[in-house]
C-alpha cells in the first residue's frame, strides 16, 4: 500500500476543513445564534490557499502574564496592569469588583498611567481593557463619590477625569480591545464603545445554538445615566450614534433600557459574542492576529478610522503619522542632514512621483 507523505496528509486535512467550513458550519449557525464564523476563527475563504499555507494557524497556547508597573515604577491599587511574557500584549483590569468596577478619580488616574506605559512600550502592540470578575466590565462613575462639581475621592474638588481617559484611548496609536464580562453601564459602556471605535472588543457570554434563549435573560449594556441624573453628551452620544445609527441611539439614551450581548452584536455595538469560559482565549486570539500585521499599517489605520469624525484633531493625527514615516526616508533625511552640515539640500535626486 502506498504511504501518504506529510505534505499529502496536510492537503487532506485542509480539504476536510474546507468542506467543514463550506457545508457543515452553516448548519445551526443562523443569525440568531449570536455567533459569527469569525468569532471562532473559521472563515468563508478556503483554507487550501497560499495565504493559509504561509501564515498558518494563530498560536493557541495560554498566555503567561507578568505584573507590570508604570513608567516610574509605581504600582497600582485600583487596577491590575499586566504584560504577556514574550508577546506584545498588555492587559489593564479595573479592580473594584465589590463596586461592580465603578471608577473613582484614582481609578482613572491609574488607568491613564497604565495606558501611557503601554503606549510608550514599543514591545506592546495591542492592549486589552477589562474588569475584574464576571459580574461587570465597569458600572461607570462611583456614585457614592459624586459631588456637585464631579467625582471626588482623595482631593477636595470634583472632576470628570474619565473624559481624559476617553480621549487617550481614542488617540492611542495601538488597538485597544475591551474584554467585557458582565455589565457595561453608563461611563463603563462609553469606555467599551471607544475601544470598539478603535478596533474591536469581545462581549460576554454564550453563543452557538443556545445563545438566544440564554442571552435573553442577561442584561448587559445599560445607559442608565438619565436615571441617575447624568448624561454623556460627548463621545457617549456621538460615537453611540455612529455605531448604532441615530434612531437607535435616541432609543438607547431616552429609554435607558438594558440590552443583551446578542442585541448589542446585532446593533454593531460589539464585535463578537463568545462563551464566558472562552472570553480571554478568544480575546488573545484577536490580539495575536493583530500582532501578525504591520504595526505601522495598524497605527495609520486606527488614526484614519477616526479622522473624519475628529476634524482638525483627526487630520493632525494622520498628518503626524505621515511626518513620522517621512522622517525615516532618505528624502526626509536629506533636509535635516543639509541643515546640520550647513549646506543647501539636494532634493533633485528624489523622484517626483506621478
Ligand atoms: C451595575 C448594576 C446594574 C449591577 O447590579 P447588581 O445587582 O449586580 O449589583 P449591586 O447593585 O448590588 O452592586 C453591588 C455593589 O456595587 C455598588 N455599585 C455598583 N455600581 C456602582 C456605581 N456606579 N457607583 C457606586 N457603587 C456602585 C453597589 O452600590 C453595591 O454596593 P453595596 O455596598 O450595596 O454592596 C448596578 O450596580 C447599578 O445599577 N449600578 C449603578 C450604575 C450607575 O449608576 N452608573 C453611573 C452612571 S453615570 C456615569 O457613569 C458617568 C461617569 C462619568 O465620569 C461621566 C463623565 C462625563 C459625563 C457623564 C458621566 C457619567 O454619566
Amino acid at each position: 500500500m502506498a504511504k501518504i507523505s506529510d505534505n499529502e496528509l496536510n492537503a487532506v486535512t485542509r480539504r476536510i476543513v474546507t468542506v467543514y467550513n463550506h457545508f457543515l458550519l452553516p448548519i445551526g449557525s443562523g443569525s440568531n445564534s449570536g455567533l459569527t464564523r469569525g468569532s471562532i476563527g473559521l472563515c468563508n475563504a478556503s483554507m487550501d490557499d497560499s495565504y493559509h499555507r504561509i501564515h498558518g494557524e494563530v498560536a493557541s497556547h495560554e498566555v503567561e502574564w507578568k505584573t507590570a508597573c508604570d513608567e516610574y515604577g509605581k504600582e497600582f491599587t485600583d487596577i491590575i496592569y499586566e504584560k504577556a511574557i514574550g508577546e506584545g500584549i498588555a492587559k489593564i483590569t479595573i479592580n473594584r469588583p465589590e463596586r461592580r468596577n465603578a471608577f473613582r478619580p484614582q481609578t482613572i488616574k491609574e488607568l491613564i498611567r497604565a495606558f501611557n506605559d503601554a503606549r510608550d512600550d514599543s514591545s506592546i502592540g495591542v492592549i486589552i481593557l477589562t474588569g475584574k470578575g464576571t459580574k461587570a466590565f465597569c458600572s461607570g462613575g462611583d456614585q457614592a463619590l459624586r459631588k456637585a462639581d464631579g467625582y471626588a475621592d482623595f482631593e477636595n474638588f470634583g472632576r470628570l477625569n474619565v473624559l481624559d481617559l476617553q480621549v487617550q484611548i481614542r488617540r492611542l496609536p495601538k488597538p485597544v480591545i475591551a474584554m467585557v464580562a458582565g455589565y457595561a453601564v453608563g461611563g463603563g459602556h462609553v469606555l467599551h464603545m471607544l475601544c470598539c471605535s478603535c478596533s474591536f472588543h469581545l462581549w460576554m457570554v454564550v453563543l452557538m445554538l443556545h445563545a438566544c434563549a440564554f442571552v435573553a435573560l442577561i442584561r448587559i449594556i445599560w445607559l442608565d445615566m438619565p436615571q441617575v441624573g447624568s448624561f454623556d453628551a460627548g463621545y457617549g452620544s456621538s460615537i453611540m450614534s455612529r455605531l448604532v445609527g441615530p434612531k437607535k441611539a435616541r432609543e438607547m439614551w431616552f429609554l435607558a433600557r438594558f440590552y443583551t450581548a446578542s442585541e448589542a452584536e446585532k446593533m454593531g455595538l460589539v464585535n463578537a459574542v463568545v462563551p464566558l469560559e472562552k472570553l480571554e482565549q478568544e480575546t488573545i486570539k484577536w490580539c495575536r492576529e493583530i500582532l501578525r500585521n504591520s504595526p505601522t499599517a495598524i497605527r495609520v489605520l486606527k488614526a484614519a478610522l477616526n479622522a473624519v469624525d475628529d476634524g482638525h484633531a483627526g487630520l493632525q493625527e494622520v498628518g503626524g503619522n505621515a511626518t513620522l514615516i517621512f522622517y525615516g526616508t532618505e528624502e526626509g533625511n536629506e533636509g535635516k542632514t543639509a541643515y546640520v552640515e550647513r549646506r543647501r539640500p539636494n532634493f533633485s535626486k528624489f523622484s517626483r512621483r506621478p
